[in-house]
């Protein structure tokens, strides 16, 4: 359940009805619901229970200032892989001392203004990284505060693209090579080893693989403790799928319970998780007008003001999004369309043979586009991206204004 649902044959978010909304800030335009996004990530803080825990949300998923500051507000921690989403998290009001820094190449300013701010850990993902910490760590007379993101070679069983725990995968270090590389971090003069970490991928759909991967760092953490190096916190990244046609994910209560069920015995390892999607995804639409109809022999296209440049998942990824009119309609027959975008390229639709009954003016949402939507926009086509429009019951905020043609090209200069 969330807060974008029908109410006499219109469809509202919370309280206010879509179409109002269109009309205030014209389409394309994101809509995002604070009660949704609210309550997504309270199911996983409270589904974890007594045990030591932090919810760190995945910034990458929307990133957006107003999506930042509701999840601050509730005491979030948060996920990030650049400096640029930690300076959103500040800017937002949101506490470095709750951050986790992942990504394969933090460069040496990102280390450097991560660890001025004091964040609460960085996920390494090689040797060469905890080297490059240590001397930045150094040459600030800090120490760092590390976990080592561990590649468990479990299956995800997800899309190929966003599959990240396997040996095939670039992300992390591998299982074999976790001893030596603690071993080293111990070593190292300006680290301090916290904790440990890994993350198997996105949009998974089952509770195993989560689980599979757990008991394997449970068993290396005890390795570990042989070893005379005990952790303080065990980070299990995110992954929760979300339903967005007819896939059947866990609830994030049974997904955060199975996982603090594991972690039982382990009362001193606080549990961090990093979900992204499952908070975000089904708290925003992409609203989009029906530009003009193309009644063809073999399809009909529906020819819409969204294009790839606002929403890229379905001409990256496949991926399949719901389409629903704002107001159906019984006056106008259903038919077969591919709904696609105004920029050039054949890869650029939102939809396939989806069944819809419209006319030309016509407002849709796509569904469940609150997660890696607005922050994977681009300019393609010298387009302006959509503004972002967050909703609080009867409240409409404007918490990114649509882009100005005239600031697509601010910092580039003519030659003459
Ligand atoms: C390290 C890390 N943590 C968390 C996430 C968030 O993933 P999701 O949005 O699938 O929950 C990702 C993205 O897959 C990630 O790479
Ligand atoms: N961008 C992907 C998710 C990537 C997860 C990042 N590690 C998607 O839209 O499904």
């Amino acid at each position: 359940m969330d807060h974008f649902q029908y109410r006499n044959d219109e469809l509202f978010a919370e309280d206010v009805a879509v179409s109002d909304i269109a009309q205030k800030h014209g389409t394309p335009a994101y809509v995002y619901s604070r009660a949704t996004l609210e309550r997504h990530w309270h199911a996983f803080d409270d589904a974890v229970g007594e045990h030591p825990h932090l919810i760190c949300y995945a910034v990458k998923a929307n990133s957006n200032l107003g999506v930042l500051s509701v999840l601050a507000k509730l005491g979030s921690g948060f996920d990030i892989v650049s400096g640029g989403e930690l300076a959103r998290v500040v800017e937002a009001g949101g506490d470095p001392g709750k951050v986790v820094f992942s990504g394969v190449a933090k460069t040496s300013e990102e280390i450097a203004y991560a660890l001025k701010l004091g964040i609460l850990c960085f996920n390494v993902e090689s040797e060469s990284e905890l080297y490059r910490i240590n001397d930045v760590a150094g040459n600030m007379g800090l120490s760092a505060p590390i976990s080592l993101r561990i590649n468990p070679d479990v299956d995800a069983q997800t899309h190929p693209y966003i599959s990240t725990g396997l040996k095939a995968n670039k992300f992390g270090i591998p299982w074999e090579r976790a001893v030596d590389c603690y071993t080293l971090a111990a070593s190292l003069p300006n680290l301090t080893v916290k904790g440990m970490d890994c993350h198997i991928g996105s949009q998974l759909t089952s509770i195993a693989p989560f689980v599979d991967a757990l008991d394997r760092l449970l068993d290396l953490v005890a390795l570990l403790r042989q070893h005379g190096i005990t952790l303080s916190h065990l980070d299990v990244g995110g992954g929760l799928g979300v339903t967005y046609e007819k896939e059947t994910p866990p609830h994030p209560r049974e997904y955060a319970a199975a996982l603090a069920k594991r972690m039982g015995e382990h009362q001193d390892l606080t549990l961090i998780l990093e979900p992204g999607r499952a908070i975000a995804a089904n708290a925003g639409i992409l609203v989009t007008q029906v530009e003009f109809i193309k009644a063809g022999d073999d399809k009909h296209f529906a020819i819409v003001d969204a294009a790839m440049n606002d929403l890229l998942r379905p001409a990256l990824y496949s991926a399949w999004q719901n389409i629903i009119p704002l107001r159906p309609r019984n006056d106008e027959p259903q038919a077969l369309y591919d709904v696609v975008g105004p920029v050039c390229e054949t890869g650029d639709f939102i939809g396939k043979d989806r069944e819809l009954a419209i006319r030309p003016g016509d407002l849709l949402a796509v569904r469940s586009a609150g997660a890696y939507g607005f922050t994977m926009a681009s300019n393609y086509n010298s387009r302006c991206r959509p503004p972002e429009i967050m909703v609080d019951g009867k409240q409409v905020l404007l918490v990114r204004e649509r882009e100005k043609q005239k600031d697509l090209w601010k910092g580039e200069h003519k030659v003459t």
